[in-house]
């Protein structure tokens, strides 16, 4: 492709609300503009780069006999009223309604869809296991749409869903998909770990997810040091043993007196389903929430931002372990006391493992210690169980002829999220570097000066005999080589010739875009050169 005919509006200067680095480089080097908050378009440069992420995708999943479809991304707002989870989410859900007043959502996901299909379709045992698969634009109105492609409101996912008529065919499942999206992640050249998650408001059981490592993501995980125990920090259990201190036991008094953070207790009041309880945590530890919604097996879990005092609170008392071995303890705020002994002085129901783990603490598989890391949320894989076909009455025929409702599995790979990932793990300060795999372009063809004869037709001659070898972006435009150099840099193509000087003796400069080493290499050799280079680099 020419670039003096090419669609690709490169910036000088990061866009104002570009925080992290591959939001400021895929605006900067014409990859994608915004339309809206969380809303873009990809231009030719990010098109090509999110079609051969889709294409790897594709490849793997077709090979683990999953079988693409394509869902409406409008939904008629019935099947999420069966499910109730029409009323279960709010705002975030995006719904319209059509001339006739009826109401749909824009597909967040397609659990609902995919099985009311499937539940008019399939009926025995002999259909299944079945995976299918789409790709296909989503729609989630974020509050704080952010870091570009990494939290939109539109964004492209993969999302597969598998059918199955026992939890061992689902368990087949989820590691074959488990396997594939290592394979995947593996041929997008990212940093990645599986973790233990939480299923949030979906329901079914074990979860994993997909993080790419990387200091702008979302996610904490919590990984051990010496073995391969990794897991979202939401879900991290903690397996401290505390031993009651030995501290000489003082009479509980009313008031507040100055105590270190681990004899503090701090009360969090939440409203779970429709009960008030109060959670105490010890003073140098974090209320986990998604603990909590877990120990009580529901989502309706909000925190309060109301103070009680504990002496007269009447609704259930529950408290982090570490709260047992509290000897005298100070509850802080506006009902403050002090020489608490928590056992003896407050009816607390039951002690839980409530707080969210922290670094050093000990791995819950009892090898190493626990250390942190950020990672950006690519894919999540989960057993979903008979969560949605129970209350779709999407049922199959047993060997026995007894209906059963179909085991699920669903998986999900953030596309456009995982480009912004890949954007992030491979820039450097110059700009975007693309891995081989996913790259817009191979070779980088620039003309140091057009109106040089013997460079400009050394250049379109090298373009008509490279471009059937490689996928070649040519530089014609009549700039300074300065401003071709530094949308080279910016872009990120893998190799990158230059026809300057030396043209009328036949030698051009090949540079690396990963390394920046830079070679004179005789026109004759160039395509042979060209070869091993990208074979390297592979
Ligand atoms: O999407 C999933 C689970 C899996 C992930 C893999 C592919 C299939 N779905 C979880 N989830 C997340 N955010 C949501 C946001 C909205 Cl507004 C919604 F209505 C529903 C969901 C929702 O269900
Ligand atoms: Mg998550
Ligand atoms: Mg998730």
């Amino acid at each position: 492709m020419k670039q003096s005919k090419y669609f690709n509006p490169t910036l000088r200067d990061n866009p104002a609300d570009a925080e992290i680095k591959s939001h400021q480089l895929l605006v900067r080097a014409g990859f994608i503009r915004q339309n809206a908050s969380g809303i873009y378009s990809y231009l030719p440069l990010g098109k090509k780069v999110l079609s051969k992420i889709e294409q790897v995708i594709r490849k793997e999943l077709d090979e683990a006999g999953a079988q693409e479809l394509l869902m409406p991304a409008i939904q008629p707002a019935e099947l999420w009223q069966e499910t109730g989870r029409w009323d279960v989410y709010g705002p975030e859900l995006m719904r319209l309604k059509d001339r006739h007043g009826r109401p749909f959502a824009l597909g967040a996901t397609h659990e609902e869809l995919i099985t009311s299909l499937v539940r008019d379709e399939l009926s025995s045992y002999k259909q299944l296991p079945v995976t299918l698969y789409q790709i296909q634009t989503k729609y989630r109105d974020e509050r704080r749409p952010r870091f570009g492609l990494l939290r939109g409101r539109e964004f492209i996912m993969k999302d597969a869903y598998s059918f199955h008529s026992s939890e061992e065919q689902l368990d087949d499942a989820y590691k074959l998909m488990h396997k594939t999206y290592s394979k995947i992640f593996t041929s997008l050249g990212l940093d990645f770990r599986p973790v233990v998650a939480d299923s949030g408001a979906i329901g079914g059981k074990d979860t994993e997810e997909f993080m790419a490592l990387s200091s702008v993501g979302e996610d904490t995980i919590a990984y051990s040091d010496s073995s391969d125990y990794a897991a979202n920090i939401e879900m991290a259990e903690v397996h401290v043993q505390y031993e009651k201190s030995d501290e000489e036991e003082l009479p509980f008094a009313k008031g507040e007196v100055e105590t270190s953070l681990d004899h503090q207790i701090h009360t969090t009041v939440m409203k779970v389903e429709d009960e008030m309880i109060a959670v105490l945590v010890r003073g140098d530890h974090e209320l986990n929430e998604i603990k909590v919604k877990n120990l009580y097996g529901t989502n309706m879990v909000e925190v309060q931002n109301e103070e009680v005092d504990l002496k007269e609170f009447k609704g259930t008392v529950i408290a982090d372990t570490a709260v047992k071995a509290i000897a005298n303890g100070s509850i802080i705020g506006a009902y403050a006391y002090h020489n608490v002994n928590p056992d003896r002085d407050l009816s607390i129901e039951r002690y839980e493992d409530l707080r969210f783990i922290q670094e050093g603490d000990p791995s819950p598989d009892g090898n190493g210690t626990i250390v942190f890391a950020e990672g950006i949320e690519i894919g999540q894989v989960f057993k979903l169980g008979q969560t949605y076909s129970e209350t779709m009455g999407a049922k199959f025929l047993d060997e026995g002829g007894k209906a059963q409702p179909l085991i699920m599995g669903c998986y999900g790979i953030g596309v456009s999220r995982t480009l912004a990932a890949i954007a992030e793990q491979n820039a450097d300060d110059n700009g975007l570097r693309w891995p081989l795999a996913v790259t817009p372009y191979h070779v980088h063809l620039i003309t140091i000066n057009v109106k040089d004869a013997d460079q400009s037709d050394l250049s379109d001659r090298l373009y008509d005999s490279l471009k059937d070898e490689h996928d070649v972006l040519y530089d014609d435009r009549k700039e300074r080589a300065g401003v071709k150099f530094k949308d080279a840099d910016l872009i990120g193509l893998p190799l990158r010739v230059v026809v300057g000087k030396k043209a009328n003796e036949g030698i051009v400069e090949v540079k690396r875009r990963d390394t920046g080493e830079s070679i004179e290499v005789p026109v004759d050799n160039l395509n042979s050169t060209l070869q091993q280079l990208l074979e390297q680099m592979n």
